[in-house]
């Protein structure tokens, strides 16, 4: 079939549309993939850039360009001539412009100069030889704006300038240009196959609309649109990011590992005159020790109101700076910033108390400085006992190879931790091996308060948000009971750091709160079977008592279930 021939057939529209823009713009690759339907992958484009016009000559010399010259564009039969052209400034496109239909004007989006010669260069030069002629922009090689540049600047040709990230231009940059020129813009990849079917079909509309105001008479072309919208690009699925999942801590070092290394803590004690810091985590303290429990569950925020059950006339708040009186708290060297909230004086409840406060504390492990429970003890307390009763309270063991034991039941007997001390006594009475039923008792208890905590929200200190609500929780029982939550909470995740964690995919999976509740609790419950099954390393007992044969001491059903 000979070039000539669509311009005798009826109705059929020869649009001619002359693609202009700077060198390397990307206009020849954009005429091959729609006159010829060629793809190329990322790394043949870029290797082979050799300054070229496609040769319009295509249409009478291979039938299958000519056959795809062909469309219908809103019930319009078209045949669309595609004119390449130099990108070269000085060069005279004068002949190109001649009796064009449409004009396409392309730049690189991984070239700024590209678009600003848009604007000086190209845009005059069009208006200049066919000043009627609709233009449509065009913003090539879009697939660079998602692309590795690193990979990208390394398979292209040695010479070529590399493509910096502050190149890449935005979308938003292209339709300001757009707007300001009053023309139709679009962005297109050949290596994604982007947008190149809806350059040139808007630029037949745009063609097509043209000539409907010049030759009014042609009634098949009343269906044709005005250039329409792009829908926008799905930019393709960045490769996975190398996440580096801390080690799972293992179920016997959990929660001896957290209490280690105390992350997520937040509470601080300061012992000896306020020199020494241990940090701790509520929820393992407070279900296990009622002291604890107490002091944490005061109110720190009512500023001057309400008194303790415990010794009313030491009982009272004072302002951080503030306080010259004689119940002022001990000099701290190492806390940082100052009391937020009223400190309050519980040395009344005892020997080992002085006083408890909110206070910025630094985070020893993320280094972030956030708001903490600080309890002043009384500078008797030496850090190596104290450490020994936290570490019962946190696991329900006894080192019981430790030369201080005695200073260990003097402070377990302070804070009423009853079980401890008869623990130090059965070692320093040769019975140790009664200390297995002890523990096996705390594990007990510990589990029915950690259920009663998880249920009330009790010390939570974060809140999953879920599509049917909010749900408070406890970093630290995640953390030790499931690898998942440890990795999300102390890696360098976002959610470290955060009080509030949104659940997306729990949401697409239909979890709402009744089963994320069910979820935490049973890593909780099952964190501490485990504890026990360990410790006793007697299977089948443990089995057993998880039917309730504990001799009723305790629920080691399943919470919840
Ligand atoms: N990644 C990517 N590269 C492209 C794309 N289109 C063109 N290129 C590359 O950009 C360079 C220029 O493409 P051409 O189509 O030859 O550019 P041109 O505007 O015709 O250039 P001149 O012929 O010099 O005027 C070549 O290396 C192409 O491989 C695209 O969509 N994506």
């Amino acid at each position: 079939m000979d070039i000539d021939s669509d311009y005798e057939r009826p109705n059929v529209e020869t649009i001619k549309c002359v693609v202009v823009g700077d060198n390397a713009a990307g206009k020849t690759r954009l005429i091959c993939a729609r006159a010829c339907n060629a793809t190329l992958t990322q790394y043949q484009l870029l290797a082979t850039h050799v300054p070229t016009v496609w040769a319009i000559d295509q249409y009478r010399v291979c039938q299958e360009v000519l056959e795809r010259s062909r469309d219908v564009v809103d019930e319009v039969s078209v045949s669309l001539r595609l004119w390449d052209t130099f990108g070269d400034h000085h060069k005279d496109r004068r002949f190109a412009y001649g009796r064009s239909d449409v004009v396409v004007l392309c730049f690189s989006l991984a070239n700024p100069n590209s678009l600003h010669h848009v604007r000086t260069m190209w845009f005059p030069e069009i208006k200049h030889f066919c000043p009627r002629t609709p233009i449509i922009l065009v913003g090539c090689q879009l697939d660079l704006r998602y692309a590795d540049l690193d990979a990208v600047n390394r398979a292209r040709r040695p010479l070529a300038k590399p493509i910096k990230p502050t190149d890449i231009l935005h979308p938003e940059k292209g339709h300001e240009v757009a707007k300001e020129l009053g023309i139709p813009y679009y962005e297109t990849s050949v290596v994604a196959q982007f947008g190149i079917k809806d350059v040139f079909d808007n630029a037949i509309r745009a063609a097509l609309i043209s000539r409907r105001h010049l030759q009014f008479w042609k009634s098949h072309l009343k269906k044709v649109q005005r250039p329409l919208l792009q829908a926008p690009f799905l930019p393709p699925r960045p490769p996975r990011p190398i996440v580096s999942r801390p080690d799972p801590p293992a179920v016997d070092g959990v929660p001896n590992s957290l209490f280690c290394q105390p992350l997520c803590a937040d509470v601080l004690f300061l012992l000896e005159g306020g020199t020494t810091q241990v940090f701790a985590h509520k929820v393992y303290l407070a279900t296990s020790c009622s002291k604890f429990y107490d002091i944490f569950t005061l109110d720190l925020g009512m500023m001057g109101e309400g008194r303790s059950k415990f010794g009313d006339e030491e009982d009272c708040f004072h302002e951080p700076k503030t306080s010259q009186s004689d119940n002022a708290i001990p000099a701290r060297t190492q806390c940082s910033a100052g009391v937020l909230r009223g400190s309050r004086i519980v040395s009344g409840w005892g020997r080992g108390f002085v006083s408890v406060s909110l206070e910025n504390v630094k985070d020893p492990v993320t280094g972030r400085s956030r708001v903490m429970t600080v309890v002043t003890m009384d500078e008797l307390i030496q850090k190596g006992p104290f450490q020994a009763v936290l570490e019962y309270l946190y696991t329900g063991s006894l080192d019981e190879s430790r030369g201080d034991l005695k200073q260990v039941a003097t402070i377990a007997e302070l804070l009423e931790v009853f079980d401890l001390r008869m623990m130090v006594a059965n070692v320093l009475n040769n019975e140790s091996f009664m200390n297995q039923e002890i523990t096996k008792a705390f594990h007990v208890r510990r589990a029915n308060r950690i259920k009663e905590c998880l249920n009330k929200g009790t010390f939570a200190d974060v809140v999953f948000r879920l599509d049917d609500g909010y749900l408070p929780a406890h970093k630290p029982l995640l953390i030790s009971s499931c690898d998942w939550m440890a990795a999300m909470f102390r890696g360098s995740f976002m959610e470290s750091y955060t009080n509030e964690v949104k659940f997306n995919f729990f949401a697409d999976l239909l979890l709402g709160i009744p089963l994320l509740c069910e979820l935490m609790e049973f890593c909780c419950w099952l964190c501490q079977v485990f504890r026990v099954r360990q410790m006793l390393g007697e299977k089948e007992q443990c089995l057993g008592l998880s039917q309730g044969s504990a001799a009723g001491k305790g629920d080691w059903s399943r919470p919840g279930a």
